[in-house]
């Protein structure tokens, strides 16, 4: 969906990918490559980025309570706080010059909700319309790895914190392999928008495959 809006503005960057892919290890390094650049950057995630939105956050990740969610109201509850989200930060950022960097955005919807959970895509396309007005990121670095080596890096960080799984950090090994092949169909449908960054190398290497990838598109937008 083009972007309609004609204003002059920051650009609008979001980290995709499953549970424990790096997003939010890499995403510490887009924001400090652009802070380098000269550029004003507000780094925020989603679900959340306000204080209202980090409540609903609380309520899609808390896995107390017996009674399951459903996936419908799981979806709303997402686009709730994307609607926050974007009215108090990422508009009134994007519209001051300043870029925006986002861990999770849409894709995540189309790729839990629609992927994992099930929820047919233009169900979720009437939502993103409505929500968002036409505005979309500029570009998304999608961090894909095997599931199963991913699986292992969350426990190493949840062993290291000490923290335990959120409501979808204890779905099946199929949900998250769902999650996966909602994400890569996205991209292979976006390949403008959507860069697919190999996140199952060492660090150093995946660092530098995202910067190049990074810089590639900064050149392009000077
Ligand atoms: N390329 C890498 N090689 C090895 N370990 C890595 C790599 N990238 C990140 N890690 C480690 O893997 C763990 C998960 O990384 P991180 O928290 O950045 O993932 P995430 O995608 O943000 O997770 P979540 O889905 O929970 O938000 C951390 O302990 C991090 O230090
Ligand atoms: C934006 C968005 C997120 N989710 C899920 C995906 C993750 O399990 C959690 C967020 O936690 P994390 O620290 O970023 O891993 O929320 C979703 O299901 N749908 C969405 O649109």
């Amino acid at each position: 969906m083009p972007n309609e809006r004609t204003i002059p503005r920051g650009r609008f960057i979001t980290l995709e990918g499953g549970e424990g892919v790096g997003k939010s290890t890499n995403l510490a390094l887009v924001v400090d490559h652009l802070r380098a650049h000269g550029h004003e950057v507000v780094a925020t995630r989603e679900p959340g980025g306000t204080p209202r939105a980090e409540a609903i956050r609380r309520l899609l990740l808390d896995p107390a309570g017996e009674e399951p969610l459903d996936p419908d109201a799981e979806l709303l509850l997402v686009f709730a706080a994307r609607a926050q989200h974007l009215a108090r930060v990422i508009r009134p950022a994007l519209e001051r010059g300043a870029w925006v960097v986002c861990d999770r955005f849409t894709d995540a919807t189309y790729a839990y909700q629609g992927g994992g959970r099930g929820i047919e895509a233009d169900r979720i396309a009437r939502l993103e319309t409505f929500v968002q007005q036409g505005l979309e990121p500029d570009l998304t670095l999608l961090l894909d790895m095997p599931m199963a080596e991913a699986q292992r890096r969350l426990d190493g960080r949840l062993q290291g914190q000490g923290g335990e799984r959120d409501r979808f950090e204890r779905e099946r090994d199929t949900f998250f392999e769902a999650v996966r092949q909602g994400y890569l169909a996205r991209a292979e449908a976006a390949p403008d928008r959507m860069v697919v960054i190999a996140a199952g190398a060492g660090l150093a290497e995946v660092q530098a495959e995202l910067l190049a990838r990074l810089n590639e598109r900064l050149e392009a937008w000077s």
